[in-house]
C-alpha cells in the first residue's frame, strides 16, 4: 500500500504455510459470506483466503466500501508490524497505517488486477471497483506494487509478477497508496472518485492531453464506417394508414429512445408504400402487431446506430434510412465519463507491462493494445509487442502487429501477438469484422506505449480507429504529432483522435521504456 513492508518482512508468517510459527492458521474452509455485490471469500490455491465473483459483474462495478482502521506509524513500528496485521496494513496519505475493515483487506494481488481501489480521505474509506467485466467464480484481484514480500502463485497466462517489472498503477496499485505517486487525485491527473461512474470528466483531469485537429473528427466518412444496428420494420401497403399506424406504435411500448436518432417512417420511392420503423429491441422476437391495421409481416434491417455529425455522413445514412443530423460543432471534443477514464488507465497500464514483458524478452520495450470498448465488454481485445528484433523484420511495429492480429483473430497466434481475451478466437459479429474488411479498427481506440511513426499512424489511419493514446512522444519520428500529424494532413480520407497521456496519469511511469529517440515506434 504498498502493503507496510517492514525490515522483519522476511521474518513474517506465511499465510499459506501451515508449518509456520505463527499461531494464525488459514481456516480449512472459507467462512459463508456473499456481500450484496456478489463477492463470496474462497480459499486461493497457494495465496489462503481471496474473494471471489459469485456472478457476472461487469467493469466498473463497485464491489465495497470499507471503512480503514488508522493508527499511527509510531504504533505501527513498535507493534503492528511485529504482528501477522503487517500482511493487511497499507501506508494511507498523510502517513498513518490503515487496515481495511471488510473484504478490502482479503483481496490477493495479481499483476493484473480486474479490480482498482480508490482512497476516500474525507471518510476515511476505500472503494473497491472492477476495471472490467469479470466472471462468475473469477478471482477478484488488486494490484499490491512491486515489493512483494511473498512468493506469488502464477497468474493465468502463466507469468509470476517477478517475470516483468511492473507499473504502479494509481488505480489498482497500492503501492501508489504510499505516496509512490502525488497523493492529491487531481495532480495524478486521475478524477476524483465520485459514486457516478457517468460523471463528465473535466478535460483538465483527463490522464490525457488531446492533440488538437483541425478538422471534423467524424468518424463515419465511408460507407463501411458507418455503424449500424438491426432494427425491426413493417411494410405499410397503403401509405394512408400511415398515421393510425405511427399512432399504434407511439402507444405500443415498442417507441423506445434507443432509435429517437431515427425518423420512424421512410416512404418508398415510388410512393406506392411506406415502412415503419417499430424497434431495435429483440433480434429474434418479431414485435406483435395490431390486427385491425393492414401491415405486411415484420422484418429485419440494418439502420444507422447514431445520427450523422456530418453531410457526408447524413448522406451515407440517409441511403440506410433517414437520419437525425446533429452536427457536432467543429472541433468539439467528444465528453469523457470516469468510467472510461477509469478503463482507459487500466488499458494504458495493460500495455506498458506488456511492453516492459517485452524488453525482458529482448525485444524493444514497445507495445499495442486494442482493449474491448467499456460499453461493448464482450468485443475482443488485441496486444501486441514490436518484434522487430526476434524477427528480424523491419516493419513488425507494435502497431502494426497488433493490427494484425486483429485481422488474424480467427486464425491461430502467435506469442507475440496476443488475443487479450479469451472471445479474441471467436470474435462476436458485431466486432471489428462486421464490415468484412478485417483489418478495421472502427470505433475502437488504441493504447500504445511510444508516439506510433508515420508509416504506424497512416496504416491507423487506414484501419479507421477512433482514438490513439501515447505515453512516450516520439519527436523525430512519430506521425501523431512529433514529426508530422498524419491525422491532420489534407486530403486523408478518416481522422482519428490522438491523446497524449500525461506524466504519471493513472500511475503509469515511463521506466523502462527507453528507447533512442531515432528508431521509429
Ligand atoms: C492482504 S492479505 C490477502 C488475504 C490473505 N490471502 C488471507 O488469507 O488472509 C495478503 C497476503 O495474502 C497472500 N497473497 C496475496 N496475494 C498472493 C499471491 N498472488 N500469491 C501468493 N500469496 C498471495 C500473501 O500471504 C500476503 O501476505
Amino acid at each position: 500500500m504498498g502493503y507496510a513492508r517492514s525490515t522483519v518482512a522476511n521474518c513474517m508468517p506465511d499465510l499459506n504455510d501451515p508449518t509456520s510459527s505463527t499461531s494464525y492458521r488459514p481456516a480449512p474452509t472459507a467462512p459463508e459470506h456473499l456481500n450484496n455485490t456478489g463477492c463470496k471469500i474462497k480459499y486461493s490455491e497457494g495465496k489462503g483466503r481471496g474473494v471471489y465473483a459469485s456472478k457476472p459483474m461487469p467493469a466498473y462495478t463497485l464491489l465495497e466500501i470499507n471503512p480503514a482502521l488508522l493508527f499511527s506509524a509510531e504504533e505501527y513500528e513498535a507493534h503492528g508490524r511485529h504482528t501477522v496485521l503487517d500482511h493487511y496494513t497499507f501506508k494511507w496519505r498523510d502517513g498513518r497505517m490503515a487496515l481495511a475493515l471488510g473484504l478490502g483487506s482479503l483481496f490477493n494481488h495479481s499483476d493484473s488486477p480486474n479490480v482498482s481501489y480508490s482512497i476516500d480521505t474525507s471518510t476515511e474509506s476505500i472503494r473497491y471497483t472492477t476495471v472490467r467485466a469479470v466472471e462468475p467464480d473469477e478471482e477478484l484481484c488488486i494490484y499490491y506494487g512491486t515489493n512483494l514480500w511473498f512468493k506469488p502463485v502464477e497468474i493465468s497466462d502463466g507469468r509470476t509478477c517477478a517475470d516483468t517489472e511492473l507499473v504502479d498503477d494509481g488505480w489498482g496499485g497500492l503501492s501508489a497508496v504510499a505516496g509512490e505517486v502525488e497523493a492529491s487525485s487531481s495532480s495524478n491527473h486521475v478524477p476524483e472518485d465520485t459514486s457516478d461512474p457517468n460523471a463528465i470528466v473535466p478535460d483538465e483531469d483527463l490522464p490525457f492531453t488531446r492533440v488538437k485537429l483541425t478538422s471534423d473528427e467524424d468518424d463515419e466518412e465511408t460507407s463501411e464506417a458507418v455503424r449500424t444496428v438491426q432494427a425491426w420494420a413493417v411494410d405499410i401497403p397503403d401509405p394512408r394508414h400511415t398515421t393510425s399506424a405511427l399512432k399504434w406504435l407511439k402507444s405500443s411500448g415498442l417507441d423506445t429512445p434507443t432509435l429517437s436518432h431515427l425518423k420512424r417512417v421512410r416512404k418508398s420511392p415510388t410512393g406506392t408504400h411506406s415502412t415503419l420503423l417499430l424497434t431495435s429491441t429483440s433480434p429474434t422476437i418479431a414485435p406483435e402487431l395490431p390486427s385491425d391495421l393492414d401491415l405486411a409481416a415484420p422484418y429485419q434491417l440494418a439502420v444507422p446506430r447514431s445520427a450523422a455529425l456530418t453531410p457526408t455522413s447524413l448522406a451515407l445514412k440517409n441511403a440506410l434510412w433517414p437520419t437525425v443530423f446533429a452536427p457536432r460543432r467543429k472541433g468539439e471534443p467528444e465528453d469523457w465519463s470516469r468510467a472510461r477514464a477509469q478503463w482507459a488507465c487500466a488499458a494504458m497500464v495493460r500495455v506498458v507491462e506488456e511492453a516492459r514483458a517485452a524488453r525482458a524478452a529482448g525485444e524493444l520495450p514497445i507495445a499495442s493494445y486494442v482493449p474491448a470498448p467499456p460499453e461493448e465488454p464482450a468485443w475482443p481485445s488485441y496486444l501486441a509487442r514490436d518484434t522487430r528484433v526476434s524477427s528480424a523484420h523491419p516493419l513488425r511495429h507494435a502497431a502494426l502487429n497488433v493490427v494484425r492480429a486483429l485481422s488474424n483473430s480467427t486464425a491461430s497466434t502467435s506469442a507475440s501477438i496476443i488475443p487479450a481475451t479469451a472471445a479474441a478466437s471467436t470474435p462476436p459479429t458485431s466486432a471489428p469484422t462486421k464490415n468484412g474488411q478485417h483489418y478495421l479498427l472502427t470505433s475502437r481506440a488504441l493504447f500504445v506505449t511510444h508516439e506510433p511513426c508515420v508509416m504506424c499512424s497512416m496504416a491507423l489511419l487506414h484501419s479507421r480507429v477512433k482514438e490513439v493514446f501515447f505515453l512516450v512522444p516520439m519527436q523525430r519520428t512519430g506521425g501523431c504529432g512529433g514529426a508530422a500529424c498524419v491525422p491532420k494532413l489534407e486530403g486523408v480520407n478518416h481522422r482519428f483522435a490522438i491523446g497524449r497521456w500525461k506524466t504519471g496519469a493513472g500511475g503509469v511511469s515511463v521506466e523502462g521504456l527507453e528507447i533512442d529517440e531515432d528508431i521509429d515506434s
